[in-house]
């Protein structure tokens, strides 16, 4: 296994699109761009020599990212998004993406990573690594006629479409306030905002605009329509206060001539309690949208604050590294202190399970009731439920 260099990227561009059943990969030119994002030494690629004697082919890719991600209590941890995973269809299920994840996997450890973090294509492979879904959102469509706020709209909700200047300075910046407040949020580094804003044309087809933004002074939204239907399709909203979410959304559910407006809102967002028929937000899917695995329980676990004081001793198991053990966790003032032991377990989970707890976003009560974690009483579920519970519902906000 090696890193990539510059001279690599045309055919792992190629590998990632026909991995990923994409109908074109990313065009050469916007390659650049994309390499800004990710320093050669977080790239793994394998070669495998081709048929053609001589020729060496690479089969197997994949990179991560520094991210921040903000925790509950406000703490920001500097995690490793893991990305891009692609192994050539003609070297599948022969231990590549094993070979990468164990390499990687020792390089976070060095890098004193606490949590890695990813957005899954399909449900069942990560687990296995001690990845769990962590955080998800409501996938809604959005009726505008239906959609009657319940309040009038002030007399001046001081949204507006910005200049390329204004969204260029306003949105990131926007973008760093609100992420730092919001539990379970990816921070956008500097290195992404041009491409992201550059609005490239792969990230759209024919029949579908380019993104429209609404500016106010504590958030934003992008959407771009789509002519073949005209529905309003929400890229990203950001709301740093309620009055901002409410100012948005009452720009976006007024657009003349729309039929639906489609979104991906955080599962607690206020916007079907604001409207006089919450059926106007339909419901369409609940994906997951981040996973985590804690790649260091002591240093994981202490980063965060709890909602519950009290003591459990939890006990882990990790069929894949070494994270197996007793931790005895202390909450004090919603501050824990954490340590190994050898105390009787009042709970036990694999790591994969604790991982998706760790945000707050799935609840300890049914993976105790089917049966994932092992719980001593009623008591300590109830504490556990209430340690790990959360003020809001975690939002990534972001796919990488
Ligand atoms: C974070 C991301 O980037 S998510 C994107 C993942 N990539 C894709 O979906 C693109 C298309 N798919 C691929 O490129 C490949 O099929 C991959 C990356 C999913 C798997 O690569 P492979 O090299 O075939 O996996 P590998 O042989 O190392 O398998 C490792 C383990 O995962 C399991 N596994 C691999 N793929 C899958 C799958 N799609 N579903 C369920 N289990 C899987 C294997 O059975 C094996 O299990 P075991 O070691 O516990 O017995």
């Amino acid at each position: 296994m090696t890193h990539a260099s510059d001279a690599d990227w045309p055919e792992i561009i190629d590998l990632d699109a026909r991995a990923f059943a994409l109908p074109s990969p990313l065009p050469r030119d916007e390659i650049t761009e994309f390499r800004a994002k990710v320093p050669d030494e977080a790239t793994y690629l394998i070669r495998d020599t081709g048929t053609v004697e001589g020729s060496s082919t690479i089969v197997a890719f994949s990179l991560y990212y520094d991210l921040p991600l903000t925790l509950p209590g406000g703490a920001v941890a500097s995690t490793a998004g893991l990305s891009w995973v692609s192994v050539s269809a003609t070297h599948r299920r022969r231990g590549l993406l094993r070979r990468m994840i164990d390499g990687q996997f020792a390089d976070w450890r060095a890098n004193g990573h606490p949590l890695a973090l990813l957005t899954a294509t399909e449900g069942t492979i990560y687990e296995r690594f001690g990845f769990g879904p962590a955080a998800f959102a409501h996938r809604v469509s959005v009726t505008p006629s239906a959609a009657t706020f319940r309040t009038p709209a002030p007399d001046d909700s001081r949204v507006r479409y910005g200049t390329p200047e204004e969204v260029e300075t306003h949105v990131p910046a926007v973008h760093a306030r609100w992420a730092a407040a919001r539990g379970g949020a990816i921070g956008r580094p500097d290195a992404w905002w041009p491409s992201l804003l550059a609005d490239r044309s792969f990230r759209r087809n024919s029949q579908t605009s380019g993104l429209h933004y609404l500016l106010h002074p504590d958030g934003y939204a992008a959407y771009r329509i789509d002519a073949r239907d005209r529905t309003a399709l929400v890229d990203d909203l950001v709301a740093v206060t309620s009055q901002a979410h409410d100012d948005l959304w009452r720009v976006l559910t007024s657009l003349d001539l729309i039929s639906s407006v489609n979104a991906s809102i955080p599962v607690d967002d206020s916007l079907p309690h604001l409207l006089t028929d919450a059926r106007a937000v339909e419901l369409q899917a609940r994906p997951d949208t981040l996973w985590v695995s804690i790649l260091d329980v002591v240093d994981a676990l202490s980063l965060r604050t709890y909602s519950e004081d009290g003591t459990l001793v939890i006990e882990v198991a990790d069929a894949y590294s070494d994270r197996a053990g007793r931790y005895r966790l202390s909450v004090v003032d919603g501050s824990a202190d954490i340590s190994r032991t050898d105390d009787k377990p009042n709970a036990s989970m694999d790591i994969s399970v604790l991982s998706s707890l760790y945000l707050g976003g799935s609840a300890a009560r049914g993976f105790a009731e089917a049966g994932r974690i092992d719980i001593d009483s009623a008591d300590s579920l109830t504490l556990l439920a209430r340690m790990f519970d959360v003020e809001h519902a975690p939002f990534a906000g972001t796919f990488f």
